[in-house]
């Protein structure tokens, strides 16, 4: 079975501004959406998509929190969240000229709910696979992804980390299934800046040896680096329109996963990574199946090296 822990999800509220955005005055729009977001929930919705059975795990709690698992339930995406008081937040994204997102920090989640949470991976057994995704609210403890890490770890279930930081570099060294940075993720992770393909080959063999079993660093409009054993590659995105870019990480997640379940074939995998996460970006919302469908014979990936 494949969970996705979102801790944190929310309600993407997204607007589209008839003008530039004015700080200060009163701004109309004429068109607006509202999706169930949250990165695991991202890759729940992707997931089912590819029709990859998957279980949506988190926090959620008040209308809108009702408004959520309403939104999966008409995707037909599985859930078990756990119930808080506070109410789940609601992230604005803003498609003017440029992306804006204005996220909130989200509801408080007290001690005992957060212990509830467990109670949904009752049934998490060998070889499961869980992705954890996004930020952690406020009430968690500094250490509740490292505990949540140590308790995969114990039902010899694999995992996936889709975090920044502290936590991803302490993630890395319980061996990770996937890790997906992105350029700038990457940079904040090492301290350093990357302007190259043949600056962030090293920085991704690094996070190899740090533990993960496979790497993906994101380029946006660049495409992707794929980095596993000692092999690396890249691929281009194909050809489209960038309408959308929340997500498209997220995705490239879910589709890496989806297609790995099919076949134990990682490069296959790092393919289908690619076209969900175009798919998603050429799309309002997170991509279709047809979408991806339609990218997937696109994607051409390139051996970069072998030691
Ligand atoms: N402008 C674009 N054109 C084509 N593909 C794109 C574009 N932007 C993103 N993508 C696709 O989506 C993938 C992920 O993009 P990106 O590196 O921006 O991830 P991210 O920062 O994790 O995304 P987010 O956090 O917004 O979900 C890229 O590797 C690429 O396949
Ligand atoms: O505030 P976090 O948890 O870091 O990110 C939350 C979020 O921005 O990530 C998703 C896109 O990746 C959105 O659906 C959601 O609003």
């Amino acid at each position: 079975m494949i969970y996705t822990v979102t801790l944190n999800p929310s309600i993407d509220y997204v607007i589209y501004p008839n003008n530039t955005i004015k700080l200060g005055e009163l701004n109309r729009f004429d068109k607006s959406h509202k999706s169930a977001g949250g990165k695991g929930i991202n890759v729940s919705r992707i997931l089912k998509q590819l029709n990859t059975e998957n279980k949506a795990l988190g926090f959620v709690g008040g209308h809108t929190g009702k408004l959520l698992t309403d939104l999966l339930s008409d995707e037909n995406v599985e859930t078990d969240f756990t119930s808080i008081k506070a109410s789940t937040r609601i992230n604005v994204k803003v498609k003017g000229d440029q992306e804006t997102e204005i996220n909130d920090r989200g509801p408080r989640v007290t001690e005992s709910e957060s212990a509830d949470f467990y109670s949904t991976l009752a049934h998490l057994a060998k070889n499961d696979l869980v992705v954890i995704a996004g930020s952690k609210p406020d009430g968690l403890s500094e250490d509740y992804y490292q505990n949540l890490i140590d308790y995969v770890e114990s039902k010899e279930a694999d995992f996936i980390i889709d975090t920044t930081g502290k936590e991803l570099q302490m993630a890395l060294s319980k061996k990770p299934f996937l890790v997906k940075p992105n350029i700038h993720e990457l940079e904040d992770l090492y301290g350093v800046t990357l302007d190259t393909i043949d600056d962030i080959i090293p920085y991704g063999k690094k996070m190899l040896e740090a533990g993960a079993q496979h790497t993906i660093i994101s380029l946006g409009e660049k495409g992707a680096l794929f980095f596993m054993k000692d092999e690396v590659y890249y691929s281009a995105p194909p050809e489209g329109q960038l309408v959308n870019s929340v997500g498209s990480g997220d995705s490239m997640i879910a589709g890496f996963i989806g297609e790995y379940q099919k076949a134990n074939n990682p490069l296959d995998a790092f393919k289908m990574s690619l076209a969900c996460g175009s798919a998603t970006a050429f799309k309002e919302d997170l991509a279709k199946k047809e979408d991806i469908t339609k990218l997937a014979s696109q994607i051409k990936i390139e051996k970069l090296e072998e030691k």
